[in-house]
Protein backbone atom coordinates (compact mmCIF):
# COMPACT_ATOMS: atom_id res chain seq x y z
CA UNK A 1 0.00 0.00 0.00
CA UNK A 2 1.52 3.90 -0.69
CA UNK A 3 2.04 5.56 1.70
CA UNK A 4 -0.91 8.06 3.33
CA UNK A 5 0.94 11.33 2.31
CA UNK A 6 1.14 9.53 -1.34
CA UNK A 7 -2.48 9.21 -1.32
CA UNK A 8 -3.18 12.80 -0.17
CA UNK A 9 -0.95 14.29 -2.25
CA UNK A 10 -2.40 15.26 -6.26
CA UNK A 11 0.26 14.64 -9.21
CA UNK A 12 1.10 17.83 -10.68
CA UNK A 13 1.22 15.90 -13.31
CA UNK A 14 0.17 12.99 -14.76
CA UNK A 15 -0.19 10.66 -17.73
CA UNK A 16 -1.33 7.16 -18.35
CA UNK A 17 -0.87 5.70 -21.42
CA UNK A 18 0.54 8.49 -23.97
CA UNK A 19 0.72 8.12 -26.97
CA UNK A 20 2.52 10.41 -30.01
CA UNK A 21 2.68 9.28 -33.51
CA UNK A 22 4.67 11.31 -36.45
CA UNK A 23 4.02 9.79 -39.76
CA UNK A 24 3.16 7.14 -38.41
CA UNK A 25 6.21 6.21 -36.28
CA UNK A 26 5.52 5.67 -32.58
CA UNK A 27 7.62 7.99 -30.24
CA UNK A 28 5.64 7.98 -26.94
CA UNK A 29 4.07 4.46 -26.46
CA UNK A 30 1.55 4.43 -23.61
CA UNK A 31 3.81 6.13 -21.39
CA UNK A 32 2.55 6.72 -17.70
CA UNK A 33 4.32 9.66 -15.25
CA UNK A 34 3.54 11.40 -12.30
CA UNK A 35 5.37 14.18 -11.13
CA UNK A 36 4.89 14.93 -7.35
CA UNK A 37 4.00 19.04 -7.05
CA UNK A 38 6.81 20.75 -6.39
CA UNK A 39 9.76 18.03 -7.64
CA UNK A 40 12.54 18.59 -9.57
CA UNK A 41 13.23 15.73 -11.91
CA UNK A 42 15.67 15.60 -15.20
CA UNK A 43 14.65 13.65 -18.01
CA UNK A 44 17.17 11.99 -20.17
CA UNK A 45 17.50 10.20 -23.22
CA UNK A 46 19.21 9.68 -26.63
CA UNK A 47 19.00 12.11 -29.39
CA UNK A 48 15.20 11.44 -30.88
CA UNK A 49 14.07 9.25 -28.13
CA UNK A 50 10.82 11.75 -27.92
CA UNK A 51 12.20 13.96 -24.79
CA UNK A 52 10.73 17.05 -26.77
CA UNK A 53 7.62 15.52 -27.69
CA UNK A 54 6.87 14.41 -24.40
CA UNK A 55 7.44 18.45 -23.27
CA UNK A 56 5.38 19.70 -25.20
CA UNK A 57 2.63 17.36 -25.03
CA UNK A 58 2.85 17.81 -21.26
CA UNK A 59 2.86 21.49 -21.91
CA UNK A 60 -0.08 21.38 -24.26
CA UNK A 61 1.87 22.42 -27.38
CA UNK A 62 1.44 19.76 -29.94
CA UNK A 63 -1.61 20.23 -31.27
CA UNK A 64 -1.75 18.57 -34.82
CA UNK A 65 0.25 15.48 -33.20
CA UNK A 66 -1.58 12.13 -34.14
CA UNK A 67 -2.24 10.56 -30.25
CA UNK A 68 -3.78 9.10 -27.39
CA UNK A 69 -3.89 8.36 -23.99
CA UNK A 70 -4.68 10.74 -20.58
CA UNK A 71 -2.95 14.17 -19.32
CA UNK A 72 -3.29 15.96 -16.65
CA UNK A 73 -1.43 18.69 -16.34
CA UNK A 74 -1.51 22.01 -13.73
CA UNK A 75 -2.74 25.43 -15.34
CA UNK A 76 -0.03 27.52 -14.62
CA UNK A 77 2.94 25.98 -16.71
CA UNK A 78 5.96 27.74 -18.10
CA UNK A 79 8.34 26.50 -21.07
CA UNK A 80 11.83 27.43 -21.13
CA UNK A 81 13.97 26.60 -23.91
CA UNK A 82 17.50 26.19 -25.09
CA UNK A 83 17.02 29.59 -26.70
CA UNK A 84 15.73 32.39 -24.82
CA UNK A 85 12.97 33.13 -27.40
CA UNK A 86 12.66 36.88 -26.66
CA UNK A 87 11.34 38.95 -29.02
CA UNK A 88 14.06 41.18 -30.35
CA UNK A 89 12.38 44.52 -30.85
CA UNK A 90 10.98 44.93 -27.24
CA UNK A 91 13.45 45.34 -24.86
CA UNK A 92 14.30 43.01 -21.88
CA UNK A 93 11.62 44.56 -19.34
CA UNK A 94 8.76 43.89 -21.59
CA UNK A 95 9.68 40.76 -22.72
CA UNK A 96 9.38 39.22 -19.16
CA UNK A 97 5.84 40.93 -18.98
CA UNK A 98 4.57 39.51 -22.09
CA UNK A 99 0.84 39.19 -22.06
CA UNK A 100 0.44 39.72 -18.23
CA UNK A 101 -1.72 42.89 -17.12
CA UNK A 102 -2.20 43.64 -13.66
CA UNK A 103 -1.03 46.81 -11.60
CA UNK A 104 1.42 45.03 -10.27
CA UNK A 105 2.93 43.11 -12.95
CA UNK A 106 5.25 45.76 -13.73
CA UNK A 107 6.70 45.61 -10.19
CA UNK A 108 7.05 41.84 -10.34
CA UNK A 109 8.50 41.99 -13.51
CA UNK A 110 11.81 43.94 -12.12
CA UNK A 111 11.55 41.38 -9.05
CA UNK A 112 12.13 38.73 -11.01
CA UNK A 113 14.59 40.14 -13.12
CA UNK A 114 16.26 41.12 -10.01
CA UNK A 115 16.30 37.21 -8.88
CA UNK A 116 17.88 36.27 -12.06
CA UNK A 117 20.89 39.06 -11.45
CA UNK A 118 19.46 40.95 -13.98
CA UNK A 119 18.91 44.73 -12.14
CA UNK A 120 19.24 47.16 -13.78
CA UNK A 121 19.13 45.81 -17.67
CA UNK A 122 15.68 46.12 -17.49
CA UNK A 123 15.49 48.30 -20.78
CA UNK A 124 18.53 46.67 -22.50
CA UNK A 125 17.72 44.97 -25.46
CA UNK A 126 17.78 40.85 -26.53
CA UNK A 127 20.86 41.59 -28.69
CA UNK A 128 22.95 43.40 -26.04
CA UNK A 129 22.31 40.30 -23.54
CA UNK A 130 24.78 37.24 -23.36
CA UNK A 131 23.69 34.07 -24.20
CA UNK A 132 23.39 33.87 -20.11
CA UNK A 133 22.02 36.78 -19.36
CA UNK A 134 19.24 35.83 -22.24
CA UNK A 135 18.87 32.56 -20.44
CA UNK A 136 18.63 34.36 -17.09
CA UNK A 137 15.60 37.04 -18.65
CA UNK A 138 13.62 33.76 -19.97
CA UNK A 139 13.88 32.54 -16.40
CA UNK A 140 12.58 34.95 -15.18
CA UNK A 141 9.41 35.65 -17.86
CA UNK A 142 8.80 31.64 -16.95
CA UNK A 143 9.13 33.26 -12.89
CA UNK A 144 6.83 35.72 -13.18
CA UNK A 145 4.12 33.61 -13.88
CA UNK A 146 4.43 31.81 -10.99
CA UNK A 147 3.74 28.29 -12.34
CA UNK A 148 2.94 25.39 -10.98
CA UNK A 149 5.26 23.79 -13.51
CA UNK A 150 8.62 24.46 -15.21
CA UNK A 151 9.53 22.45 -18.26
CA UNK A 152 12.72 23.38 -19.18
CA UNK A 153 14.41 21.89 -22.50
CA UNK A 154 17.89 21.95 -22.59
CA UNK A 155 18.17 25.53 -21.28
CA UNK A 156 21.86 25.49 -21.02
CA UNK A 157 22.03 23.28 -23.84
CA UNK A 158 24.13 26.14 -25.82
CA UNK A 159 26.35 27.83 -22.88
CA UNK A 160 29.65 27.53 -22.01
CA UNK A 161 30.77 25.46 -19.22
CA UNK A 162 31.13 28.01 -16.78
CA UNK A 163 27.83 30.17 -17.51
CA UNK A 164 26.22 26.44 -17.23
CA UNK A 165 27.60 25.83 -13.44
CA UNK A 166 26.23 29.66 -12.83
CA UNK A 167 22.82 28.51 -14.13
CA UNK A 168 22.63 25.39 -12.65
CA UNK A 169 23.33 27.28 -8.63
CA UNK A 170 20.95 29.58 -10.07
CA UNK A 171 17.71 27.34 -11.09
CA UNK A 172 18.12 25.23 -8.05
CA UNK A 173 17.79 28.44 -5.95
CA UNK A 174 14.85 29.54 -7.95
CA UNK A 175 13.35 25.65 -7.18
CA UNK A 176 14.44 25.84 -3.57
CA UNK A 177 12.46 29.19 -3.62
CA UNK A 178 9.43 29.14 -5.75
CA UNK A 179 9.17 25.30 -5.61
CA UNK A 180 7.50 24.92 -8.87
CA UNK A 181 7.61 20.69 -10.13
CA UNK A 182 10.50 21.10 -12.74
CA UNK A 183 11.24 18.80 -15.77
CA UNK A 184 14.17 19.39 -17.03
CA UNK A 185 15.22 18.09 -20.37
CA UNK A 186 19.06 17.22 -20.96
CA UNK A 187 21.73 15.43 -22.79
CA UNK A 188 23.88 15.98 -19.69
CA UNK A 189 23.76 13.06 -17.30
CA UNK A 190 26.11 14.64 -14.65
CA UNK A 191 23.61 18.06 -15.33
CA UNK A 192 20.64 15.71 -14.11
CA UNK A 193 22.24 14.28 -10.97
CA UNK A 194 23.43 17.56 -10.00
CA UNK A 195 20.15 19.51 -10.37
CA UNK A 196 17.14 16.82 -9.91
CA UNK A 197 15.72 14.82 -7.06
CA UNK A 198 14.81 12.18 -9.92
CA UNK A 199 16.08 11.18 -12.81
CA UNK A 200 14.05 9.45 -15.63
CA UNK A 201 15.40 8.10 -19.24
CA UNK A 202 12.99 7.61 -21.95
CA UNK A 203 13.30 4.70 -24.03
CA UNK A 204 11.68 3.16 -26.69
CA UNK A 205 8.69 5.20 -26.11
CA UNK A 206 8.34 4.77 -21.98
CA UNK A 207 9.97 5.86 -19.10
CA UNK A 208 12.35 3.12 -18.35
CA UNK A 209 14.76 3.90 -15.67
CA UNK A 210 13.33 6.32 -12.69
CA UNK A 211 16.10 7.16 -10.13
CA UNK A 212 15.59 8.67 -6.80
CA UNK A 213 18.79 11.20 -5.96
CA UNK A 214 20.21 11.12 -2.79
CA UNK A 215 22.66 14.10 -2.17
CA UNK A 216 25.08 11.68 -0.22
CA UNK A 217 28.64 12.52 -0.40
CA UNK A 218 30.42 9.88 -3.20
CA UNK A 219 27.05 8.93 -4.79
CA UNK A 220 27.15 10.81 -8.17
CA UNK A 221 29.74 8.32 -9.36
CA UNK A 222 27.08 5.53 -8.49
CA UNK A 223 24.16 7.12 -10.25
CA UNK A 224 26.15 8.18 -13.42
CA UNK A 225 27.01 4.64 -13.80
CA UNK A 226 23.71 3.39 -13.75
CA UNK A 227 22.77 5.96 -15.91
CA UNK A 228 25.13 5.94 -18.25
CA UNK A 229 24.74 2.01 -18.57
CA UNK A 230 20.73 3.05 -18.95
CA UNK A 231 21.37 4.79 -21.82
CA UNK A 232 23.46 2.22 -23.55
CA UNK A 233 27.32 3.88 -22.48
CA UNK A 234 29.59 2.11 -20.54
CA UNK A 235 31.96 4.60 -17.66
CA UNK A 236 35.09 4.15 -19.64
CA UNK A 237 33.16 6.24 -22.47
CA UNK A 238 32.98 3.47 -24.75
CA UNK A 239 30.15 3.49 -26.38
CA UNK A 240 27.67 0.24 -26.52
CA UNK A 241 25.46 -0.41 -29.48
CA UNK A 242 22.90 2.63 -29.72
CA UNK A 243 22.72 5.72 -30.61
CA UNK A 244 25.63 8.35 -28.96
CA UNK A 245 24.46 10.29 -26.14
CA UNK A 246 25.88 13.36 -27.98
CA UNK A 247 27.01 14.44 -31.27
N1 LIG B 1 6.94 17.74 -36.04
C1 LIG B 1 7.52 16.57 -36.31
N2 LIG B 1 7.30 15.94 -37.48
C2 LIG B 1 7.86 14.71 -37.74
N3 LIG B 1 8.65 14.06 -36.87
C3 LIG B 1 8.91 14.65 -35.70
C4 LIG B 1 8.36 15.92 -35.35
N4 LIG B 1 8.79 16.25 -34.10
C5 LIG B 1 9.57 15.23 -33.71
N5 LIG B 1 9.64 14.27 -34.65
C6 LIG B 1 10.39 13.02 -34.57
O1 LIG B 1 10.09 12.40 -33.32
C7 LIG B 1 11.26 11.82 -32.77
C8 LIG B 1 11.46 12.38 -31.36
O2 LIG B 1 11.81 13.76 -31.47
P1 LIG B 1 12.12 14.64 -30.19
O3 LIG B 1 12.49 15.99 -30.70
O4 LIG B 1 11.00 14.53 -29.25
O5 LIG B 1 13.39 13.87 -29.60
P2 LIG B 1 14.39 14.33 -28.48
O6 LIG B 1 14.59 13.16 -27.57
O7 LIG B 1 13.93 15.60 -27.85
O8 LIG B 1 15.69 14.58 -29.36
P3 LIG B 1 16.94 15.56 -29.11
O9 LIG B 1 17.60 15.08 -27.86
O10 LIG B 1 17.81 15.33 -30.32
O11 LIG B 1 16.44 16.95 -29.01
C9 LIG B 1 12.40 12.13 -33.72
O12 LIG B 1 12.65 11.02 -34.52
C10 LIG B 1 11.88 13.27 -34.55
O13 LIG B 1 12.41 13.25 -35.85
Amino acid sequence: MAPHTQQLTRPAVRLRGLTRSFEGRTVLDGLDLDLPPGQFTALLGHSGSGKSTLLRAIAGIDHGVAGSGTLTAPERVSVVFQDSRLLPWRRVLPNVLLGLDGKDAEERGRAALAEVGLAGRERAWPSELSGGEAQRAALARSLVREPELLLADEPFGALDALTRIKMHGLLRQLWERHRPSVLLVTHDVDEAIVLADRVLVLSRGRIEVDLAVEREAGSHGEYRAELLHALGVTDTGAAAPGPPLRP
